[in-house]
């Protein structure tokens, strides 16, 4: 049975086992978990095997960025694996975006295909330095109406951005959300924070988090007590 949790844990480790060892305290039936860039680059696809095996569905959190074509075989790659989402960056632009999408629909594969727009670690600052002169609202807001009329299933944006894609986007485009933190977790590298309860009420359709329960003392606890935030709404 699929997890109706809108949870996504990152399994950012260093190592298959770490990351197992995490996974097989986490409940499939609670949470989705994340591999991303450092664990699949270290483990390469066994780590998606093992974790089909113990029934979690994996967003594979690779945020390819290259050529159409490219882009577009790696994204069959992914989902040929079985993973229940993939991403890519919407910088890539519509043509990079239809050609991974494509890819996919000819080949009868339903892995839902997102869209990074502003990463949740970027504020307008870091924007302007790379020749965005706009806030990081109103880029997010450019690259997810790309990322729709380019056939994305969704995108990933702070939960900051949530509200206003829900006006514009509609509740089923999927509103994927890092940079979540309880109110006593330090923010670290994340420029663009949310708590998770916020963050729901904002549009979040999915809170991906990771250092503040993989970091934490008791992890499960962690775990739990955002599990009740969310309960309580
Ligand atoms: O695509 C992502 O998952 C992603 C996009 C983004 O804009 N910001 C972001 O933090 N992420 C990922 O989400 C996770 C957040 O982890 P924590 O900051 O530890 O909760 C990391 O695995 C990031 O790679």
């Amino acid at each position: 049975m699929p997890t109706v949790s809108p949870l996504i844990i990152a399994l950012d480790y260093a190592s298959l086992d770490a990351a197992l060892c995490m996974a097989d305290r986490l409940d499939p039936a609670r949470c989705r978990v994340k591999v991303g860039k450092e664990l699949f680059t270290r483990s390469g696809p066994d780590v998606l095997e093992a974790l089909h095996g113990r029934c979690f569905e994996v967003f594979l959190d690779l945020k390819f960025h290259d050529i159409p074509n490219t882009v577009a075989g790696a994204v069959q790659a992914a989902a040929e694996q079985g993973v229940w989402m993939v991403n890519v960056h919407a910088g890539g632009g519509r043509r990079m975006m239809e050609a991974a999408k494509q890819r996919l629909v000819q080949h009868g594969l339903s892995t839902h295909l997102i869209a990074v727009t502003v990463l949740t670690s970027m504020a307008a600052e870091d924007l302007a330095e790379v020749g965005v002169g706009v806030s990081p609202a109103e880029q997010v807001e450019r690259l997810a109406i790309l990322a729709r009329d380019s056939g994305m299933d969704g995108v990933v944006c702070s939960a900051q951005e949530a509200e206003r894609l829900r006006a514009l986007c509609g509740d089923g485009f999927l509103k994927v959300t890092p940079g979540i933190r309880p109110a006593t977790a330090e923010a670290g590298d994340q420029r663009r924070v949310m708590t998770p309860a916020a963050a729901m009420g904002a549009g979040s359709t999915h809170l991906v988090v990771g250092r503040p329960v993989t970091q934490a003392d008791d992890p499960m606890a962690a775990l739990s007590a955002i599990e009740a935030e969310l309960a309580a709404g």
